[in-house]
């Protein structure tokens, strides 16, 4: 019998191997013109899914909302319907002026300020991805010579607290190449329960700017960050037929 998880509404009889995570669920409707035969599946809650197919390769595209809590539930119960790699594609706020609107940053460590994360393994256990999927995205990046930074992201629960100038300096001044808020979460439910994931944001709040600003014209359609929103599309799945070639030449 196909049980469907609570949360997103899906169940094991789907077969897929590889999911997409953006956070909106509106980034669905950009997500579907790079695939053949898509079929939406559900949209409950915050968890808006559909399924097509990618140069031969079935794929799971699937929103996972604002911030840690909800995306790992979406880690969670996505694994029970057997999926077994999961690539965020998600936006982002610069940290470094080398990062500019657009850009994307592929993560290969997340500081861990947020708050599920750390309800399942004390602070010190590191959030990083699975490191050859993250070499396929590098790989794909880099064939399709889109604008890439690779290195660390902090993860968050808030915009608005009292203090956000000064932690956004403070980690600034300490390499952070940018800041979303799911990626700890991934990296770390991934990594404990045998789930490879990667992480690539889109820059859309330039350096030093206001963020509610940028992701305001972000969200009415400014150019460079969509043109962002289709680098990482394009690149997480050109990860996964790489790794669905890897899978099938064992
Ligand atoms: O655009 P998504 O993927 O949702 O990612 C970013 O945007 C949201 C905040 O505006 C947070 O979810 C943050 O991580
Ligand atoms: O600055 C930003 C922009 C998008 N998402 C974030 O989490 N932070």
């Amino acid at each position: 019998m196909d049980i469907l998880q609570p949360h997103i509404q899906l169940g094991n009889n789907l077969g897929i191997r590889y999911a997409l995570l953006p956070g909106d669920p509106t980034r669905l409707d950009r997500i579907a013109p790079f695939l053949e035969q898509v079929e939406e599946l559900k949209f409950n809650r915050e968890y808006r899914s559909l399924r097509g197919i990618y140069k031969g390769v079935p794929v799971l595209a699937i929103s996972t909302g604002i911030g840690g809590a909800s995306a790992g539930i979406a880690v969670e119960e996505l694994r029970q319907i057997g999926v077994e790699a999961m690539i965020r594609i998600g936006s982002c706020g610069s940290l470094q002026p080398q990062v500019k609107l657009g850009d994307l940053i592929i993560v290969s460590g997340a500081v861990r300020d947020d708050g599920a994360s750390k309800t399942y393994i004390e602070e010190i256990f590191p959030a990083v991805p699975d490191a050859e999927l993250m070499m396929y995205c590098i790989e794909a990046a880099q064939e399709k010579t889109l604008p890439y930074h690779v290195g660390i992201a902090r993860s968050h629960d808030s915009f608005y607290t009292d203090n956000e100038e000064a932690i956004d300096a403070y980690w600034s001044k300490r390499g952070v190449l940018g800041c979303d808020m799911e990626t700890a979460a991934l990296f770390t439910i991934g990594h404990l329960r045998g789930v490879k994931t990667a992480s690539l944001l889109n820059n859309v709040v330039a350096y030093e700017e206001d963020t509610s600003e940028s992701i305001a014209s972000y969200v009415d359609g400014e150019s460079l960050s969509m043109q962002g929103e289709r680098n990482e599309i394009l690149t997480a799945l050109e990860a996964f037929v790489k790794l669905e070639k890897k899978r099938t030449s064992l």
